[in-house]
Formats: C-alpha cells, sequence, structure tokens
C-alpha cells in the first residue's frame, strides 16, 4: 500500500509528512516528505487548548484544514493524485495525556480530512492502548524495528521532539521502549522567552554558556527516571521543577543546564536497558542542535549518531511511522505491546474513516 503519515509533534513546531509504501511489516519505499511550520499564531492557537482547555473544537477544525493543506502540498510535491494514496495515517495533536485516568486526547478531526482530500483516513492511534491499561505512548517503536531489521544490535533509537522517547532493540528482535524526559521543550520554551525565537538555532544560546552540573544532578534525582517502564510523558510535564531550578540563570547558562538536563533523562533512560547500546541513533529536531548532541555524548559515552548514518530520514520518521501504523491499523496487526506501552498484550488500534 502507499500510505501517507502526517505528525502534529508536541514541540508545537508544524506538522510533518511523508509517504511510505509498505504491507506493514516491512517497509518498502520511502517516498517524498515535507515538513510545514506552524505560522506563529497557530502556534498559539494550538498552545491555548493544551490540557485540553479553551476552543478545543475550533482549533481542531483548523488544524485538520490545515493537515488538508499539507496532505496537498505533499501530493504536488510527489506528483501524485489523492487516488495512489491507500490511506492518511493521522496522528492530530496531542492536548492532554493521562494515561493513569485512562485518558489521551489528540485533537484532528478524521472525517472531515477524509472529506477534504478524497483518502480514507485512520487517527486516533492512542486511545485503545489507554483505555486497555496501557501508556498509550510511545507508538513508533515497531517502526523503528521494521527499519532496524539488518542494523547490529543492541541498539538504540532516541527521538529528540517536544518529549524524549527512546526504543531499545535486542540481539533477538527484543524490544524495550518509552519516553526518556524532556526533548526539546524546556529549551524551546526558555529560548522564546529570552531571544523571542522558539528554538535555540544550532544550540548557539547553550555553546554561549556553562550547565550548573549541581542543577543537573538535582534534575536527575526526579522519581520518574528510577521508575521502571513502560512510562510516558505530556509535554510540560517537567515544566515546573525545570523553571524553577533556572530561574535566576542568564540566558545562555540557563540554555546550557536545559540542555543538559535532557541529556541527563537520556542517561537515566539508559539505566533501564537490559544490556547497554552499542550505538545510539537520533531522530527528531533535537539532533539539529549540536549543544544537544553534545551533551548526549558526554552523558552516554557512546557513539551517538543522526540517523542518517544509516540512511534513514530524522525529520521524517515520525510521519514515516504513523503511515506504517495506519497500514497496520487496516490489517488488524498490533500496534502496541507489553515492551512499548505496557498494555498487557499486543493490541490493535486507530479509527478508520472513509472518504464519504
Ligand atoms: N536547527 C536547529 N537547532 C536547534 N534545535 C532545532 C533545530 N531544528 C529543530 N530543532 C529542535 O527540534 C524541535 C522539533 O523537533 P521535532 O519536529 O522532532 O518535534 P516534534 O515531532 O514536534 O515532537 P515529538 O516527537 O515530541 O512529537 C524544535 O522545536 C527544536 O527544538
Ligand atoms: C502522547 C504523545 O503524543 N506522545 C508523543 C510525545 O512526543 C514524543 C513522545 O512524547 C512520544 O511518547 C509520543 O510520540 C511519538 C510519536 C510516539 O508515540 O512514538
Amino acid at each position: 500500500m502507499l500510505a501517507l503519515g502526517l505528525m502534529s509533534g508536541t514541540s508545537l513546531d508544524g506538522v510533518d509528512a511523508a509517504l511510505v509504501s509498505t504491507d506493514g511489516v516491512t517497509v518498502e519505499r520511502f517516498g517524498a516528505a515535507l515538513t510545514k511550520p506552524y505560522e506563529p499564531a497557530m502556534r498559539e492557537r494550538l498552545r491555548s487548548v493544551l490540557g485540553g482547555v479553551g476552543p478545543v473544537a475550533e482549533v481542531e477544525a483548523e488544524l485538520t484544514a490545515f493537515h488538508a493543506q499539507v496532505v496537498a502540498e505533499l501530493l504536488d510535491k510527489a506528483d501524485l493524485d489523492a487516488q495512489a494514496v491507500d490511506v492518511v495515517g493521522f496522528h492530530g495533536h496531542t492536548i492532554l495525556h493521562r494515561p493513569q485516568c485512562r485518558r489521551t486526547w489528540q485533537i484532528g478531526d478524521g472525517e472531515m480530512l477524509a472529506r477534504l482530500t478524497g483518502i480514507p483516513v485512520v487517527n486516533d492511534f492512542r486511545s485503545n492502548d489507554v483505555l486497555a491499561g496501557g501508556q498509550g505512548a510511545p507508538l513508533v517503536p515497531v517502526y523503528h524495528r521494521a527499519l532496524a531489521a539488518d542494523l547490529t544490535r543492541p541498539l538504540a533509537v532516541l527521538n529528540l521532539g517536544g518529549v524524549g522517547n527512546v526504543t531499545w532493540i535486542g540481539d533477538d528482535d527484543g524490544l524495550l521502549a518509552f519516553d526518556t524526559g524532556p526533548g526539546n521543550a524546556l529549551i524551546d520554551d526558555w529560548a522564546l522567552v529570552h531571544t523571542g525565537r522558539p528554538v535555540d538555532e544550532g544550540g548557539a544560546l547553550a555553546r554561549g554558556g556553562h550547565a550548573d552540573g549541581d542543577k543537573v544532578d538535582q534534575f536527575g534525582q526526579h522519581a520518574f527516571f528510577g521508575q521502571k517502564p513502560p512510562k510516558s510523558l505530556d509535554r510540560d510535564d517537567f515544566q515546573s521543577l525545570a523553571r524553577s531550578l533556572v530561574a535566576d540563570m542568564t540566558p545562555a547558562d540557563g540554555a546550557a543546564t536545559l540542555t543538559a538536563f535532557t541529556a541527563r533523562a537520556v542517561a537515566r533512560a539508559a539505566e533501564h536497558f537490559p544490556q547497554p547500546a552499542t550505538r545510539w541513533l537520533v531522530c527528531g529536531g533535537g539532533r539539529h542542535n549540536p549543544a544537544l548532541m553534545a551533551a548526549l555524548a558526554v552523558e552516554l559515552k557512546v557513539a551517538v549518531e543522526p540517523v542518517e548514518a544509516v540512511g534513514w530520514d530524522g525529520d521524517a520518521l515520525e510521519a514515516q511511522a504513523f503511515a506504517y501504523l495506519a497500514v497496520r491499523s487496516l490489517r488488524g496487526l498490533p500496534l502496541t505491546f507489553p515492551e512499548t506501552t505496557g498494555v498487557t498484550r499486543p493490541l490493535g488500534g486507530g479509527r478508520f474513516h472513509a472518504t464519504s
């Protein structure tokens, strides 16, 4: 099948879209991909409904219309008609994630997107898992494992988006996956306040400062890091602790310290692996931040490389994953597993929307 995946990530930067040819087990071919950034106004609209408050229905309709534009742009880029695509995997945007209350909420109207694009849509990938007692995240590990079929293990694939998540793949194809802690969200929010830009571009601010080792140690003591997986996070779960720790610092020292927090969280995550990973592959926007990549190398003391080192596209990977998961959903294959979300047995998910 030719599937088109759409991901609006927790960092609020925009929508990633990608085409993948797959049977939901192996990946036959990667197709075109793109990212359409949100205008500041749309970003603020999304931010205003985080937590499930405010004008959720209105923002959901705007978000869905935005995704329809993204689909049109990707089809244009790939020189394809809508009829050529079998299914759209539509993640939507997470505005609330409380698996302990069996609630997770991704806004994005599947029926509207199917109508606007003329392509069948699968959305709502996380609810089934959460209702069955799983964490509802991360969902991408099964895709990481499909991609890594020929790579040497034990291998860790680290995604640094708004939140961080890691997939450990063992010699025997064993999986362990969970959220590590903050990805870029703390750094982004700090950069917005101190530079007016929502990203510490190239890690420039952090590279001009010094991380406070005591604060990093203090942050690393948070109970979440010692908690055994499965475990997952919402975008702002570390916000108040992190803010209080760096409140009095200069913009540069604060950025360096927050960057080190993210890397320490990853190092603490590695303590849960059944065996150490001999190689770390990094995807997500965090790999574009040299200060963060350097902090990771210091903390992990092994090779840390962007996923491009093995021929994957680290910006498109999550969108590709939702294309792959949509095909799995159509085929009734499981999306989540005891080793990824803690659900008691391998479980299917996703909601299908026909075009009419
Ligand atoms: N050139 C760059 N310099 C520094 N940071 C960057 C750069 N490019 C991207 N980033 C970081 O990557 C983030 C976006 O990453 P990504 O698109 O993987 O996140 P996401 O998909 O929204 O999140 P999630 O995986 O949590 O859902 C930006 O918010 C920024 O922090
Ligand atoms: C609830 C939710 O949207 N979680 C996201 C978020 O962003 C990264 C991390 O936290 C991960 O758990 C998940 O996304 C990826 C795509 C996943 O499910 O694998």
